[in-house]
C-alpha cells in the first residue's frame, strides 16, 4: 500500500521510468512470445464454444503469471545479474527497484493472473500455470541454474508449458496433442539459450554459473547445439504425422528447421561470437514463425 501511495506522488517522467522498469523485470518480450505459443495451443484445441472475451482473459492470466515468474527471477538473481555485463543494468540489480517493491509487483500481477484463470478458465489451467511459475522462478532460478549444466534443459520445461496451458484453458482436460507443442519448445530451448551462452561465456564464468560452455567448453556446447537442432527438426514433424497439422505447416517447419540447422552447423564449423548471436536471434524468429505457421495451417488452409 505504501508503494502505491508513493507511486501517486511521482512526476510523469518518473512514472514512465517506473513503467519501463516494470516491463523490463517482467521480461515482456519473452512473455509476449510465451503468450503467442499459449494462444496457438488454445486455437488448436477442440472448439468448445468459449467466447473471445474469456479466451483473451485466459491468455492474459497465463501472461501475468509468466511475468510474475520473471519478476521473481530478477529478485532471486539480482546478485548474479549485477556481475554480468548483459544484465548489470537491470532495475533490481542496479538498485533502482528494491526487492520488496519488485516482489510486491510480482504478488499483485501473479495473484491477478491466478484469479483470472480460476474464474474465467478452469482450476486445472490455474494449477498447471502455477506449477510452471514455481518451475521457472524457484526450481530453475534458485536451484538448477546454480547446480548443473543441464539447468536449462530441465528448467526449459516450465517455459515450454504455455501451449498446453492454452489448450487446457479451452477444454479443462489434458490431451496428448498439445504435449507435442510442448516438446517442440522443450527441444528448441537448449540451442536457443546455448547459442547466447557461447557468446556470453565470460559473463557466466564471472558469475560462477555452471552453464554448459563454462563447464564443458565451447566446442562441446556447439556439438550439443547441432544435436538439438537435428532433434528439433524431427520433433517438429510430429504434429504433421499425427494429423494435427497439414502440409503448409510441414513446409514452413522444414524451411525454418533447415535454416536453424544450417546456422547451428555454421556455428560448429567456423563459429565466433557473432555467428552464435546470429543463431540466438534467429531462434526467436524461428519459434515465432513456426507457431504462426501452426495457426495459419489450422485456420486458413483447411
Ligand atoms: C530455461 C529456458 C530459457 C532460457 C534459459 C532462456 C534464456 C534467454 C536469455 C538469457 C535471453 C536473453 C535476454 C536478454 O537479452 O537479456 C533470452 C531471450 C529471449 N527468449 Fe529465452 N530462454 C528460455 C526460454 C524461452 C522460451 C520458452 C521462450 C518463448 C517461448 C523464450 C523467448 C525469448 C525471447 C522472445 C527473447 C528475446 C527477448 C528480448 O529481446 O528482450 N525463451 N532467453
Ligand atoms: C508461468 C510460466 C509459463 C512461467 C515461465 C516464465 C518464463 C518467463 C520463462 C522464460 C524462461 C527464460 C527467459 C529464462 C531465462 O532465465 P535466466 O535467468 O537464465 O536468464 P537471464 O540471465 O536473462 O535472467
Amino acid at each position: 500500500m505504501t508503494q502505491l501511495i508513493a507511486i501517486t506522488k511521482l512526476a510523469p517522467r518518473q512514472i514512465s521510468g517506473l513503467i519501463n522498469d516494470y516491463l523490463a523485470i517482467s521480461k515482456f518480450k519473452v512473455v509476449a512470445m510465451l503468450v503467442l505459443t499459449a494462444w496457438v495451443g488454445l486455437a488448436l484445441a477442440p472448439d468448445v464454444g468459449r467466447g473471445i472475451g474469456v479466451q483473451f482473459i485466459s491468455l492474459l492470466g497465463i501472461g501475468l503469471l509468466s511475468a510474475a515468474a520473471a519478476v521473481i527471477n530478477h529478485v532471486v538473481d539480482s546478485e548474479i545479474d549485477s556481475k554480468m555485463a548483459r544484465t548489470r543494468h537491470r532495475p533490481v540489480a542496479k538498485g533502482r527497484l528494491s526487492k520488496l517493491h519488485a516482489l510486491s509487483f510480482a504478488a499483485v500481477i501473479g495473484v491477478s493472473g491466478f484469479l483470472m484463470l480460476m474464474i474465467w478458465a478452469n482450476t486445472l489451467t490455474a494449477i498447471l500455470t502455477l506449477f510452471a511459475l514455481v518451475g521457472y522462478a524457484f526450481i530453475y532460478t534458485s536451484f538448477l541454474k546454480r547446480a548443473t549444466p543441464q539447468n536449462i534443459v530441465i528448467g526449459g520445461l516450465a517455459g515450454a508449458m504455455p501451449p498446453l496451458l492454452g489448450w487446457v484453458s479451452e477444454t479443462g482436460q489434458m490431451a496428448a496433442a498439445p504435449w507435442l507443442l510442448v516438446m517442440i519448445i522443450f527441444t528448441w530451448t537448449p540451442p536457443h539459450f546455448w547459442a547466447l551462452a557461447i557468446a556470453r561465456k565470460s559473463d557466466y564464468e564471472r558469475a560462477k554459473i555452471p552453464m554448459l560452455p563454462v563447464t564443458h567448453g565451447i566446442d562441446f556446447c556447439k556439438t550439443c547445439v547441432v544435436a538439438y537442432s537435428v532433434l528439433l527438426t524431427l520433433v517438429c514433424v510430429l504434429p504433421y504425422l499425427i494429423g494435427m497439422s497439414g502440409i503448409i505447416y510441414l513446409i514452413a517447419a522444414t524451411l525454418l528447421n533447415s535454416m536453424f540447422t544450417y546456422k547451428a552447423v555454421k556455428l560448429k564449423l567456423a563459429g565466433n561470437d557473432e555467428t552464435a548471436m546470429d543463431l540466438f536471434r534467429f531462434s526467436i524468429v524461428h519459434l515465432m514463425l513456426l507457431f504462426v505457421a501452426l495457426f495459419i495451417d489450422k485456420w486458413f488452409l483447411i
